[in-house]
């Protein structure tokens, strides 16, 4: 017996072959034409209860594939590929993987709050009888929704929205992502634009050293944020999140950026801050970067000189270490940074001015190797919601890397290693830890490579112990030196005085 489905199908065909045969006749008899219309339509609308959509894959605009056609394909090759006969595979331009999608003339069924809807795959088009590899360039493909009319509301108003919305999903699940960097352009004045590459970094949180539970923390506190779209917008508050690493060079602040990357399956925006002209242009920058994405700024503290005031007050009280390491990597950009005229309140504004909102979804991460030197406004929670410190390889952080580096995950070496760094207390950064894991030939098995490693480990100590040496003679000399200086000046002090008091009893001598 014929389903429902079939039986409406059926009459519907019927009443498509009288339309068919009416258009005939109209041509031929047009005065009776005209006032037959009317009652054929009312007629063909009581026996065929259905209503179609049709979403077309070009709708003309430039030539570009419509957004909702690319969107129904995503959506329809979830499902299609397990209930189509025949599939078509097909790459499309930023997708990382072939996308199956239903074959022409193919038709599946899809269910939504208990309510059937049939999709169907159409071509449209050419009848030429050449014979050709490539397709016809008139040929015009679309997709068909088919649903009863006394489901029209849902399909409209819920189920439409959620075949977007699911197939944008799948879509930039299946994309491929891009790591984008301004880079001045000759033909636009020197301004800045973005340019991309594809985005490869293997860093995963699963590679990263550090503490584990920090790892499940970060990791929570992405997945919550990336799933509070209506959590930010009911608490008015722009959907984006500020995230400062800071820590020595080496500790793996670039890694974790890559690492979160890959876990949001984010792009990355690299900006370059001394290449960007004024804060006008900053803003065009930010205004470019798409949704879904991580808005870089590297070495914050040395990109511009954003400490402004505060670091000349503090200038006399630094301490000669991080002192010459800011004015090298300064220097380093001083070439750069002569053009740029993007001020501290420019990049505030970038963080989260108005502009800042537009788009939604997305990271800003800042680096740096001195968070101290930064000033607290750029910092502050709110700009800057999380601070993860970046630090030096703890014993939890190494096992990390031996699995990765060595895949060893026991060793009676392990015990060591833990009391150097644990008891010991001996620094070392993830960078350095690696390279002594890192086997240097073919023939090096995981021992030598972790042998290696204590002895750097015991190098690093020794190191340590003569740096500590070194300047507490140097303190001991600057203060040996103070006080020679102190006491010469007294001397002399000492000295005037006594002539001030030589030349006083000389006066009084002449006067008596
Ligand atoms: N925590 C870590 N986990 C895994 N690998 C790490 C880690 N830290 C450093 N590395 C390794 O060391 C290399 C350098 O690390 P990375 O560039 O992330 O350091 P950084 O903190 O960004 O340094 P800088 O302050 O100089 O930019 C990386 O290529 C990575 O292989
Ligand atoms: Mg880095």
């Amino acid at each position: 017996m014929a389903t429902m489905g079939q039986l409406w199908t059926n009459t519907g065909s019927s009443l498509a072959t009288l339309m068919f045969i009416y258009t005939i006749f109209k041509q031929f008899f047009p005065q009776f034409g005209n006032h037959l219309e009317p009652y054929l339509h009312r007629l063909f609308s009581r026996f065929y209860p259905y209503i179609q959509i049709t979403f077309h894959e070009y709708s003309g605009e430039h030539f570009k594939r419509s957004e909702a056609y690319l969107g129904i394909q995503s959506y329809l090759s979830k499902d299609s590929s397990a209930r189509a006969k025949k599939l078509k595979a097909n790459t499309t331009k930023g997708s990382k993987s072939l996308v199956l999608s239903m074959d022409d003339r193919e038709e599946i069924t899809d269910d939504f709050e208990g309510v059937r809807v049939w999709w169907q795959s159409k071509k449209e088009g050419t009848t030429r009888q050449s014979f050709s590899f490539y397709p016809a360039a008139d040929e015009k493909r679309f997709y068909m929704l088919r649903f009863h009319r006394r489901d029209r509301e849902v399909i409209i108003e819920r189920y439409l929205e959620y075949v977007m919305r699911e197939g944008k999903t799948i879509e930039l699940k299946n994309r491929e992502r891009k790591l984008y960097s301004n880079t001045p352009q000759q033909s636009h004045g020197n301004q800045t634009k973005w340019s991309h590459v594809t985005f490869e970094h293997p860093a995963t949180f699963d590679t990263l050293a550090m503490e584990e539970n920090k790892k499940e923390e970060i990791k929570s506190d992405l997945i919550k944020f990336s799933k509070s779209k209506d959590y930010y917008k009911k608490i008015g508050k722009a959907w984006k999140r500020g995230y400062l690493l800071f820590g020595p060079p080496g500790t793996g602040k670039s890694t974790m950026i890559a690492a979160m990357a890959n876990f949001l399956e984010y792009d990355v925006y690299d900006l370059e801050l001394t290449t960007v002209k004024d804060n006008t242009h900053l803003r065009r920058l930010l205004i470019e970067t798409s949704a879904k994405s991580i808005i870089v700024i590297e070495d914050i503290d040395c990109s511009l000189n954003l400490t402004g005031q505060r670091k000349k007050k503090e200038e006399e009280e630094e301490d000669g270490d991080d002192k010459k390491a800011i004015e090298k990597k300064m220097m380093k950009n001083e070439g750069e940074n002569k053009e740029s005229k993007v001020t501290l309140s420019g990049l505030l504004n970038f963080i989260d001015g108005l502009w800042s909102a537009c788009g939604g979804e997305r990271i800003i991460v800042f680096t740096t190797n001195f968070v101290d030197k930064l000033d607290p406004a750029l910092i502050r929670k709110g700009r800057m919601d999380k601070h993860i410190e970046m630090s030096y390889c703890c014993f939890e952080a190494f096992k990390v890397l031996a699995k990765n580096y060595l895949d060893v995950e026991e060793s009676e070496l392990f015990e060591e290693i833990k009391r150097l760094l644990e008891v010991e207390e001996i620094k070392m950064t993830p960078a350095d830890v690696g390279e002594n894991l890192l086997p240097k030939s073919e023939k090096e098995g995981a021992e030598t490579c972790l042998k290696r490693l204590i002895e750097a480990l015991k190098e690093e100590k020794e190191e340590a112990k003569r740096k500590v040496e070194e300047e507490a003679k140097e303190k001991k000399e600057e203060e040996e030196e103070k006080q020679r200086k102190k006491e010469k000046r007294a001397e002399v002090e000492a000295d005037k005085e006594k002539k001030k008091k030589i030349e006083e009893n000389g006066e009084e001598g002449r006067q008596v």
